[in-house]
Order: structure tokens, then C-alpha cells, then sequence
């Protein structure tokens, strides 16, 4: 999917918002244990439920990869179901990958390729000839971590080296690489007031906001200083759309979480 036709989802559903598909077997209805993929049927039924309200899903691999190769499966059904019957949904696998350059190729053919992802999230901390392999994938977009949500971002990310911060400078460094026009970036939404700083260096890049719901961010507070022209964001939110009740009514109940922060970002839109 190109960035255009991204936005133009965006404009379409006056919504930004971006699901997070982080299924855990001991959140979910017990009901659903008794079927043949659990993860499957759970995810099938969010989708099936919200994908009107929504321009993306991002599952993260760890919640697959942790019941070894029958999460595996789940995860190939899971893409393979978005992209069949929603096609204008943006995906994401959060996998927060990157190693040496042959090994980095391998890993963005298993995502775009394999599994025909959208996008992945990688991790910077290899540099530029770990991410470039992503960046060579026409069409597809690399979503680097710049400043993440949890409280351990500070542990490295805002320390200083050569005089500014290190999440400045991974911006900065990635805007010359080839095909860094692939390149969206993750910044959590618990960092609000980071984004101003974030747009000077990146001013229409897309930033992947995960945070808001079960860690508390602020969706207004990123919206005032974090949306570019073209809007720019995707805020991200999982458990607390997903696991809105382990009833029967679970995909109901995730709707109504999702509808509410679609009309807010409704609401944000139309004072745009
Ligand atoms: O900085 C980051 C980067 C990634 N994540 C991931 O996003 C979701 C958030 O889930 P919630 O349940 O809405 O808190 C999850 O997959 C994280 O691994 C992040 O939270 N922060």
C-alpha cells in the first residue's frame, strides 16, 4: 500500500486509528478455547467487527511466535484474512526486528513477501545497513523505533550524544539513507510532549503512536503536537479495544471501544 492511499483511508473513515491484534490464550473467551485456532477465531471475529472503524491492524509477533508454530499459523491466517477481505486496511507486524544486512533481507522477505505485510517495525540500534534491506521493498514501509512509550526509552533514547539527544539524532541519521522515504517511525503516545521537538526533524513523516488506552497516553495531547498536514498519525491501541470483556459479547464490546476513539479523532479531524 502506497502513503497516498493510506491517507486517503484516512480521510475516508475520518479515522486514525490503527488495532492492535495482541492475542493472549488466557484473555480471551473461554468459549472460543474449544475451537480448532483460538487465536484465529478471536482475531477473525475483532476484525470482522471494527474494520470500518479503523485504517489498521498491527498484531505483534510475540503473541504468535509464543505458542510456536501453531501461533505461527494463526498469525499467516490472520494477515491472509485482512488482506483478502479488507484490502484498504494498512498492516503492521510489530516484530521490532534488524541484524546484519543478508540476515535483515531474510527477515523483510518473511514480512513483506512470506506473509505480505504492509509494514514492520525494526529496531535502529544496528544502523543503516540493517534497515536499508527493509527500505528496498517498494511499497512497503519500515516503521523504525524512535522514542517509545515505556518508561525504560529513557535509559538510552533521550541521552545525549554529540550534543542532542539519541532519538534526534536516529531521525535525523535515517532521513539520508536510501529509500527513506519507506520510512515511518515509532514514538509512544505516552511521550506527548516530545512531539513538537519530533515534527521539526520529521514534519510529514507517518509516526506509529502506540500508548493510548491501557498505558494511559493522551490522544488529544498527541493529536495538538503531533499531527503533521496530512495527518501522520496512527495511534495504536490494543488491550484496551481487544479485551473490552472475555464474554460472549467480546467483538460488540470491542466495537464500542474502537467507536469511541474513531469519533474522537473524528471530532480532532474536523477542527483540522
Ligand atoms: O514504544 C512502543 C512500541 C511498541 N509497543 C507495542 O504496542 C502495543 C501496545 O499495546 P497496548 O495494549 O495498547 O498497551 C504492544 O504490542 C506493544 O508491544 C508499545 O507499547 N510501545
Amino acid at each position: 500500500m502506497t502513503t497516498q492511499q493510506l491517507e486517503a483511508q484516512i480521510r475516508l473513515k475520518k479515522s486514525f486509528l490503527c488495532i492492535g491484534l495482541d492475542v493472549d490464550l488466557n484473555k480471551i473467551p473461554q468459549h472460543l478455547l474449544a475451537t480448532e485456532d483460538p487465536i484465529f477465531e478471536f482475531n477473525k471475529a475483532i476484525i470482522d467487527a471494527t474494520h470500518d472503524l479503523c485504517v489498521s491492524y498491527k498484531p505483534n509477533t510475540a503473541f504468535y511466535e509464543a505458542y510456536g508454530i501453531k501461533g505461527w499459523q494463526s498469525l499467516e491466517k490472520t494477515i491472509n484474512y485482512i488482506n483478502e477481505n479488507y484490502p484498504e486496511i494498512f498492516t503492521i507486524a510489530d516484530a521490532k526486528r534488524g541484524d546484519i544486512g543478508n540476515t535483515s533481507s531474510m527477515y523483510a522477505k518473511a514480512f513483506f513477501e512470506d506473509l505480505s505485510f504492509d509494514s514492520v517495525t525494526v529496531a535502529p540500534y544496528m544502523g543503516k545497513d540493517s534497515v536499508e534491506p527493509f527500505l528496498a521493498f517498494e511499497n512497503k514501509h519500515t516503521i523504525m523505533l524512535a522514542l517509545t512509550s515505556n518508561e525504560g526509552a529513557f535509559d538510552f533514547q533521550t541521552l545525549e550524544t554529540n550534543g542532542q539527544e539519541l532519538y534526534k539524532t536516529v531521525l535525523e541519521t535515517s532521513k539520508n539513507w536510501k529509500n527513506s522515504e519507506n520510512l515511518m517511525y515509532v514514538v509512544g503516545a505516552t511521550k506527548a510532549e516530545y512531539f513538537t521537538e519530533i515534527r521539526k526533524i520529521v514534519p510529514n513523516s507517518f509516526l506509529l503512536v502506540p500508548g493510548v488506552g491501557a498505558q494511559g497516553g493522551s490522544l488529544s495531547e498527541v493529536c495538538k503536537y503531533g499531527m503533521s498536514e496530512n495527518v501522520g498519525l496512527l495511534i495504536n491501541s490494543s488491550r484496551g479495544i481487544i479485551y473490552a470483556s472475555n464474554g460472549t459479547d467480546f467483538a460488540e464490546k470491542a466495537r464500542e471501544e474502537a467507536l469511541k476513539l474513531q469519533v474522537e479523532m473524528e471530532g480532532i479531524l474536523s477542527k483540522k
